[in-house]
């Protein structure tokens, strides 16, 4: 055996988190315990799992997690016959800081104030770090399960840490902690089943604690989801919802029921009161845990569609065998089966849950945005989803529906009207809404990036066809004005040919619009062509070509366009004229002008001009 110690620097990362964690946080340290046994506890899972295939030795028979606490040597050992880590792994998982959850969560406590941050940890998890809360010193030693080798890192939470060669009888990990003076209390095993029974009690890993030599059972190990609902309180599934989501808010929705007949699976479900870090940049997948008879298979068998991904919650049946594998488990009916009714599931309580305007809007900011892609990723459900939809309007205040904004459609009005855009402030004020101000006619306001590429798909709702404001012709012809509402038009019959000839490379078309009041000109996408904010998008994404020229309308009740008009009866020149409405248009959509240094020369000019 090498007597080599290697020497490694932490990750800039985690030497900010283990400063905040030893420094400033001192309340609740008893959620080390938690953070560490359910890392083993997973770990044993994992072995398990992948055992099945044969390539590593099974976890022994009646494998435990086992904290033993030793007051002479003032040490606490958390071990546990789990998957293990290689050196590689020791370096990465316990030198850098992987999970991106972590990652914003140490920016938000580095920028709490100080007398924020003990509430803040207690409310979060620092994993693996926070066992530097209690110890000065921590010690990990593991061999990969089908690995002969050990290692040992270590560390005292200052900078760096050290690998070295070591031995194990076993696979698994062993994690040693020094404890602190101050941390002595966690010697005493009866403290530490309390903690476990609090933090710990439906892990379904046998967890024990050494006493006296021997080792005694501290959890209890009933699969939560099994118990009937009359023995389960509020605060357990608040605790199993946060182990399971490492979240630490409580749920929106807990869903919990027994499936029996065709199929039979307990499932229970928890829709998050918060949004987590990750949903942001995170993880596509659905990571609803597949437990087969309670044991713990695998949380990648896509329980629940992608747009569902932020339902937490765990999923048991009898349908299928302990030893399932991943090609079974691709191949097998019975998951397709079960994804079906709880998906459906899932809808029903959003749809019974969204009665509640109030609550469920609380939902809705959360997890709008990541519904909305159920719209072209299950079209079978789309109906249900556009249910569900809740948008920001022109009309009124707060969340709407596309039913409640049908019952509030005028007489005459033949769609559901929609301006996509990047944010509803500016929306709100664009002139392309200003026609249908003036005619009372609401408009939806969709300002979330997937806004541009949903209502295509989902077309129609209730009959009415979903038009967007800026997309081909909108009539609103049939739609009657408030008297005194629209100045009168003038006869742009000469001018509008006029302004086509000179912007014939930049637009498709130039027409009169009604749509409309206070701006001379507006565009408008080309007949059939994607919506205007579709086209920003693809121009962002450098796919902007195909798109077809733009349309320009222009507004014959202006007074600028009232003046052109006449100028174009005694055929003025219009060139100079026609770039600058169409960079008008352009600015007002908020996109740049074609050219931005000749813009604003003309607009000096003719600002110059008129106080001449
Ligand atoms: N007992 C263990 N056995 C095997 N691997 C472990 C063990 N403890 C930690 N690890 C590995 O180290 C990684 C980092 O652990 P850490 O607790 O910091 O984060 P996490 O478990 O991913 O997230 P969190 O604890 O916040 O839920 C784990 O993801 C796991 O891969």
């Amino acid at each position: 055996m090498s007597e080599t110690v290697e020497r490694h620097e932490f990750g800039a990362e985690v030497g900010r988190l283990l400063d905040l964690v030893v420094h400033a946080l001192y309340s609740d340290r008893e959620i080390f315990l938690r953070e560490l046994v359910a890392n083993a506890a997973d770990a044993v899972d994992r072995r398990r799992f992948e055992a099945l295939t044969g390539a590593i030795p099974a976890v022994p028979e009646g494998g435990a997690v086992r904290v033993v606490p030793d007051k002479e040597a003032r040490t606490l050992t958390i071990a546990d016959p789990g998957i293990g880590m290689t050196k590689a792994e020791l370096a990465t998982n316990l030198g850098t800081i992987a999970r991106s959850g972590t990652r914003a969560f140490t920016q938000s406590l580095a920028e709490a104030p100080a007398g924020d941050r003990p509430s803040l940890i207690g409310q979060f998890g620092v994993g693996f770090y926070s066992a530097f809360m209690v110890a000065d010193r921590v010690e990990v030693t593991s061999r990969k399960a089908g690995a002969e080798e050990a290692w040992s890192w270590a560390s005292e939470g200052r900078g760096d840490f050290t690998l070295s060669a070591a031995t194990r009888e076993e696979p698994g990990t062993s994690i040693v902690l020094h404890l602190k003076e101050d941390a002595a209390d966690y010697l005493e095993p009866f403290r530490l089943k309390s903690i476990i029974r609090k933090w710990a009690d439906h892990i379904t890993i046998p967890i024990t604690v050494a006493r006296d030599g021997t080792d005694e059972p501290a959890n209890e190990g009933t699969a939560l989801w099994r118990k009937p609902k009359s023995d389960i309180t509020p605060e357990s599934y608040t605790e199993f919802y946060r182990h399971l989501g490492h979240v630490f808010d409580e749920p929106w929705a807990t869903l919990h029921w027994t499936a029996e007949g065709a199929i039979d699976f307990t499932a229970l479900l928890f829709i998050p009161g918060m949004k987590p870090f990750e949903a942001v940049e995170g993880e596509r997948e659905s990571r609803v845990r597949l437990h087969v008879r309670r044991m713990f298979i695998t949380d990648e068998a896509g329980l629940l569609p992608n747009w569902l991904r932020f339902v937490h919650g765990v999923v048991d049946t009898e349908d299928l065998p302990l030893n399932v594998s991943r090609e079974m488990l691709q191949a097998t009916p019975v998951l397709a089966r079960i994804r079906r009714a709880v998906t459906n599931r899932v809808i029903s309580e959003l749809k019974t849950r969204a009665k509640e305007a109030e609550d469920y809007a609380k939902f809705w900011e959360n997890f709008g945005t990541v519904l909305k892609e159920g719209l072209f990723d299950s079209p079978e459900h789309s109906k249900d989803i556009a249910q569900l939809l809740r948008f920001r309007s022109s009309a009124v205040e707060g969340w709407t529906s596309l039913a409640d904004y049908v019952s509030r459609m005028k007489e005459g009005q033949e769609a559901i009207y929609v301006l996509a855009g990047d944010a509803p402030e500016a929306l709100a004020k664009s002139p392309q809404l200003e026609g249908f101000r003036a005619r009372g006619v609401e408009v939806l306001l969709l300002s979330d990036q997937i806004d541009a590429f949903w209502p295509e798909r989902l077309d129609r709702f209730e009959e009415k066809p979903i038009r967007s404001v800026t997309q081909g012709n909108v009539d609103l012809s049939k739609v009657a004005a408030p008297e005194g509402a629209l100045e009168e038009a003038a006869d742009v019959s000469r001018l509008l040919p006029l302004l086509k000839d000179a912007l014939k490379d930049q637009v498709s078309e130039v027409r009169a619009t009604d749509r409309l009041v206070g701006s001379p000109v507006v565009l408008a996408a080309a007949e059939g062509g994607p919506d205007l904010q579709m086209q920003r998008l693809l121009a962002r994404a450098g796919r902007g070509l195909g798109a077809g020229l733009p349309v320009l309308e222009v507004n014959p009740r202006h007074p600028l366009v009232r003046a052109l008009a006449t100028k174009a009866a005694g055929d003025a020149p219009l060139e100079d004229a026609a770039g600058l409405l169409l960079d008008l248009a352009r600015v007002q959509d908020g996109d740049s002008p074609r050219d931005p240094a000749a813009f604003a020369r003309r607009v000096a000019e003719s600002f110059a001009a008129s106080l001449g």
